[in-house]
């Protein structure tokens, strides 16, 4: 019997396992709706006018955990202005106090399908963190909040990661390896074709042009900016040699790990450039007949940084206006004022 209420998947792990980096990459090829507890969290605390930002900003500092029913309506809000069916909730049930608030106040109106754990050792976690704090700009990436961070975990987190093993809901995956690796784990556990269901573009033409929805939050805040999997793009398809690619063209191409899966990013150096790569931190030199792809939202985003420099022809065509919700119609997504958008 298929159920018909949402379903939704809890993502946990120490700070900095790569919950946020798994889930972009899990929500961009399966189209689910990535739910960042903490992203809310702090775009909460970010509006000028919230009566709660001071609160929200003091326990995220320390490391402590917002009470419940401030996390739980952010949630509760974006599930609903979604109208979607399937959520990655990144980052909650983080304490028994979590728990308990989303039992009352949403209970068994979802259908929660499993947990994923990322289970990262604390001295990896912290130098991720470290690492991710010299661009955040988050006020908790810090040795001094990380501490805390790191206690609320151990002490909060884990049991309620031990409260849901023992219902048999909690998956396991080895967060301290790489990306791909974790991902590959991640499908092992056969959720690809019973949970996730929609391909990161969904094509509904093809050779001159294709409309597409955008699945992720990769390409933010251009695309998909209330972080729903709402826009629909026109891209333009092109014979491979009859386009000379730009820096900045925002493209769609083909995994270079999956095949059949495309996803849209941006061009961010061309073959014979050189790119500084910010996760593995060293200049590269992209190879002849190569591109370097990025998505804008560098947190949420799967691209060049964790797949290296893309062969060229897997660059399947390059995205010009946003066509869906219509208030959105028309966004131009080109920088250059040259040549085909007009055609
Ligand atoms: N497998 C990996 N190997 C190396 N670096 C990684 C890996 N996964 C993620 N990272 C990097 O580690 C940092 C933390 O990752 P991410 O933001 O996904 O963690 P998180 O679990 O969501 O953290 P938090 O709970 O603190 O928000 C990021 O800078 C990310 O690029
Ligand atoms: N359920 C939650 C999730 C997050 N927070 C606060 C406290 C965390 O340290 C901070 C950052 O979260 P992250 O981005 O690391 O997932 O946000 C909370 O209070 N309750």
């Amino acid at each position: 019997m298929t159920s018909t209420k949402p379903n939704v998947v809890f993502v946990l792990g120490g700070p900095g396992a790569g919950k946020g980096t798994q889930c972009a990459r899990i929500a961009e090829k399966y189209g689910y709706v990535h739910l960042s507890a903490g992203d809310l969290l702090r775009e909460e605390a970010a509006k000028p006018d919230s009566s709660l930002g001071k609160e929200i900003n003091e326990h995220i500092k320390n490391g402590s955990i917002v009470p419940v029913a401030v996390t739980c309506k952010l949630l509760e809000n974006a599930m609903k202005k979604s109208g979607k069916e399937n959520f990655l909730i990144d980052g909650f049930p983080r304490n028994q106090d979590n728990v308990n608030g989303w039992k009352e106040s949403v209970g068994d109106r979802v259908n929660v399908q499993c947990v994923l754990f990322f289970d990262c050792d604390e001295q990896t976690c912290v130098a991720r963190c470290l690492e991710r704090g010299k661009a955040s700009g988050r006020t908790d990436d810090n040795e001094a909040s990380l501490k805390k961070r790191i206690v609320t975990y151990n002490d909060s987190t884990r049991p309620v990661i031990q409260l849901f093993d023992k219902e048999n809901l909690v998956k396991r995956i080895d967060a301290s390896n790489d990306v791909d690796k974790r991902f590959g784990e991640f499908l092992k556990y056969g959720l690809k074709g019973a949970v996730f269901a929609l391909p990161c573009l969904i094509t509904l033409m093809d050779k001159v042009a294709t409309v597409s929805l955008v699945a992720g939050k990769s390409m933010q805040p251009l695309l998909n900016p209330t972080g729903l999997n709402s826009d629909w793009v026109v891209i333009k398809r092109w014979d491979i040699d009859d386009y000379f690619l730009q820096k900045g063209d925002i493209v769609s191409l083909e995994s270079p790990r999956e095949p059949q899966v495309y996803m849209i990013k941006r061009i961010k150096a061309l073959e014979n450039e050189i790119i500084y790569d910010t996760i593995k931190q060293k200049e590269i030199r992209v190879p002849k007949g190569h591109v370097w792809v990025e998505g804008d939202n560098k947190r949420d985003s799967y691209d060049s940084r964790h797949f290296g420099c893309i062969p060229r022809g897997l660059v399947t065509g390059r995205a010009l206006y946003v066509i869906w919700p219509p208030k959105r119609f028309g966004t131009k997504l080109i920088l250059h004022d040259s040549e085909d958008d007009d055609e």
